[in-house]
């Protein structure tokens, strides 16, 4: 493609995604212009550097995800607990919960408490009500911090990746003032404290010579500091780290529960697996959640044909040979070419797939499926990317994501759209007829990307507390 004279390839092939991510890693780049595009929201982070600075940046972070931390189920507990409580009352009153939203907030408490030591209380803001009701525009809970916090986040994000439609051509779209740096700004306003505080702590430890400690008990928060005198650098950072750790599980775990609320018979499944080897109400181990298959199956499933990354690209540092597959000749592409790729459309792919590819079954893992398809070509199922700049969160995301659905199972069962508060902007249009190869047509919401996939607007859901059936 040629768009605004600049030149883009877009591929789904598992062997062209492999040469960009891992065999010829070292001829891409996210490059400079996407560099330009994020830099108002990611500023010099992690996901938005390239060559050395990415290097620093990696072998800064990645001791953070080592197994003791990411294994830190008592955050998880805490924050599911928290999360099954507002539910519970919400529900009490008479009210449906707006799904996406509450995740969101566990995923923003679980992650600030792991990179901060200290979450943000994002729990304890008060959740939405359905647009109509009494409370739906009150200022107390549409002023609240974290909430303010949390629209800045997401719009800073819904910017940027308007700015990626226009190719180099961006700026033209923002002569006059960057439409990030405001929302950049409110999220900053959010993080200063935090990092304020933990610097004096810091402070007041070295006077008292207990600084230094590089024990387990440490956080990312407090590893930067001592790092760096730059609070940008350090903002950076962590806003990278929330952008990878907040919004995906958010969105993984909001279409696990829209998957839930279209099939009641994987409900069951799920809930019997977690009856059987974790029980009504005790707590899921490290243990027991690796050995509940369905479980990871199920979420594979939904990482399949959701993928929290919908969409991603690299431009080639250096010419490069796309090799010949079974049913593509093999291409150069010159340097300076973006090359975007959508892990959706390749997972959707029923060459690679099999013909049932866009049934959700989580079996597909499992059966016989898994040796004919998956295990022979890898690089067909690539939610969590691949190569050297393979996702660092990878495993904290599927403890998190488990431990929340194995308490939430617990908890609750019968999921049911809200449709009558579901917002119609949601749906989609009535003249979508199923059409062969997509699943338009069944699909009961629409999915929306900014940086990260969503459903479009909002999930409300009713349930029915599981202790009451
Ligand atoms: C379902 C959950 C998740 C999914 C689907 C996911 C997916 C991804 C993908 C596709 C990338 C590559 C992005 C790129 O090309 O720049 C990535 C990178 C990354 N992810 Fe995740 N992620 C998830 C959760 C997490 C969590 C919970 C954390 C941390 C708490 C995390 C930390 C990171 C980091 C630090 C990178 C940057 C790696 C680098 O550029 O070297 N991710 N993730």
């Amino acid at each position: 493609m040629k768009i605004y004279g600049e030149k883009r390839l877009m591929t789904t092939e598992p062997e062209h995604i492999k040469a960009i991510l891992a065999t010829q890693f070292d001829n891409f780049e996210k490059g400079p212009v996407t560099f330009d595009q994020f830099h108002s929201l990611l500023g010099l982070g992690v996901f938005n550097s390239d060559g050395e600075r990415w290097k620093t940046h990696r072998n800064l972070t990645r001791p953070f995800f080592s197994r003791n931390r990411i294994s830190d189920f008592d955050n998880f507990e805490r924050h599911s607990e928290d999360t099954i409580s507002v539910i519970k009352t919400r529900l009490g009153q008479g009210y449906p919960i707006e799904f996406q939203d509450v995740v969101a907030r566990f995923t923003l408490d679980s992650a600030t408490e792991f990179l901060f030591g200290k979450d943000v209380g994002s729990l304890g803001a008060n959740l939405p009500y359905p647009e109509g009701s009494p409370l739906a525009n009150d200022p107390s809970i549409l002023n609240h911090l974290s909430n303010v916090f949390v629209r800045a986040f997401m719009q800073g994000q819904i910017q940027t990746a308007f700015r990626a439609r226009f190719g180099k051509m961006w700026p033209l779209k923002e002569i006059w003032s960057d439409k990030v740096l405001p929302h950049r700004r409110q999220v900053d306003e959010f993080v200063n404290p935090i990092l304020e505080e933990r610097r004096k702590q810091h402070l007041a430890m070295a006077a008292t010579e207990k600084a230094g400690d590089d024990g387990e008990g440490e956080t990312f928060l407090d590893d930067l500091i001592k790092h760096t005198a730059d609070n940008q650098v350090i903002k950076d950072e962590l806003v990278n780290i929330l952008v990878a750790g907040r919004d995906t599980t958010a969105s993984l775990l909001t279409f696990c529960i829209y998957v839930l609320t279209e099939r009641p018979d994987i409900t069951e499944r799920l809930r019997c697996e977690i009856m059987e080897k974790v029980g009504p109400n005790a707590r899921p181990t490290y243990k027991i959640i690796s050995e509940m298959k369905f479980l990871r199956a199920f979420i594979n499933e939904t990482l399949r044909l959701y993928p929290a990354v919908p969409f991603n690209g690299r431009t080639t540092k250096n010419p490069v040979v796309f090799p010949r597959t079974e049913t593509q000749p093999a291409y150069y592409v010159p340097a300076g070419v973006k090359c975007q790729y959508s892990v959706f459309l390749m997972h959707r792919r029923a060459d690679l797939w099999g013909p049932d590819v866009l049934e959700f079954d989580p079996d597909r893992f499992l059966d016989e499926r898994l040796q004919k398809y998956l295990t022979p070509n890898p690089f067909i199922f690539l939610p969590f990317n691949a190569g050297p700049r393979i996702c660092l969160g990878q495993q904290f995301a599927y403890n998190e994501t488990s431990y929340f659905l194995i308490k939430f199972l617990q908890a609750f069962t019968d999921f049911q759209i809200a449709w009558d508060v579901q917002p119609e902007s949601s749906r989609p249009p009535v003249s979508w007829k199923p059409a062969p190869g997509t699943t338009k047509g069944r699909d009961k919401v629409l999915h929306a990307a900014h940086l990260t996939m969503n459903v479009k607007e909002a999930l409300w859901v009713r349930m029915k507390d599981a202790s009451t059936i």
